[in-house]
């Protein structure tokens, strides 16, 4: 089997701003001129309260939505509309039950009008990636939420995008499938090097994946803390509580969320 590389692209977020319309014509700030820059190849967890901006900034960075000021690059491209160097995958699967698993992974190449036969080898591969060797003349409806999740992923994965966004992939997952998922997540990171943009409510999820934790502030988002997080990969998620630097990652994200009310002791 051929292993898929696949080149992590460089993000140039510039004074981006997003403020929706209310249907009483009133402005929500979603997101206040951010600033930011990905070097190919990080993985970037964001945390935040509920509503400070997270899908924002990723529908932003996906093109499915457009900026109200600033820029954003991939790669030096500037994005405005959905790209094949970016994947999503989003906390629903979105399979479509009507079709097999690969012919779910097979999709967007299908909408390109590109030839289909010429990407079904990588399907098969990225399947076997993440586990579901065999799997692709399934239907989703014979499949475990975690296993229909892995084949959004690849669906995401099929046009080897330098820039994979998922927006809290893991959130309707049982904490065992979730726990496996992250394992495998940063496995497949560590073999495909793209960049990811990795949005989630778990402060233990972002530090345990990510080389960098961004902490966005409530409405309007902005980043209150950028975090480096520097432990040796591969990390085990069962082993992660012995870390001491963990555990001081956590703390900072933590103070950050009591400081401002979001976490409150008792
Ligand atoms: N289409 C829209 N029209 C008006 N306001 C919107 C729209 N979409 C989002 N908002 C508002 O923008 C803010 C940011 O929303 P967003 O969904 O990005 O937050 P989030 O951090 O992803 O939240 P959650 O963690 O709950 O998913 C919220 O206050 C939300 O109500």
């Amino acid at each position: 089997m051929n292993v898929i590389i696949q080149a992590g692209a460089a993000v140039d977020i510039a004074r981006l701003s997003k403020i929706y319309k209310t249907r009483e014509d009133e402005d929500v700030v979603a997101l206040d001129k951010i600033d930011l820059k990905f070097e190919p190849g990080t993985f970037v967890a964001v945390v935040g309260p509920s509503g400070c901006g997270k899908s924002t900034l990723l529908s932003l960075l996906a093109g499915l939505t457009g900026a109200s000021t600033g820029t954003i690059a991939i790669d030096g491209e500037t994005i405005n509309k959905p790209h094949p160097k970016i994947g999503v995958v989003f906390q629903s699967d979105l399979l479509l039950y009507w079709r097999t698993v690969l012919e779910n992974i097979l999709l967007p190449i299908e909408i390109k009008r590109l030839d289909v036969a010429r990407y079904r080898s990588r399907a098969e591969e990225l399947l076997a990636q993440v586990g579901l060797e065999g799997f692709g003349n399934k239907y989703p409806s014979e499949l475990s939420g975690g296993m229909r999740q892995r084949v959004a992923i690849c669906r995401a994965l099929i046009q080897e995008p330098g820039l994979l966004l998922m927006d809290e992939p893991f959130g309707a997952l049982d904490a065992l499938t979730r726990e496996q998922m992250i394992m495998d997540l940063q496995a497949m990171w560590m073999r495909l090097g793209n960049t990811v943009l990795f949005i989630t409510h778990g402060i233990d999820e972002a530090v345990f994946l990510a080389d960098r934790v961004l902490v966005m502030s409530p409405r309007p988002g902005r980043v209150d803390l950028d975090l480096n997080i520097d432990m040796p990969r591969p990390r085990q998620w069962s082993r992660i509580h012995e870390n001491k630097d963990y555990h001081g990652y956590v703390r900072k994200i933590r103070d950050i969320f009591e400081a401002k009310g979001i976490l409150v002791a008792h």
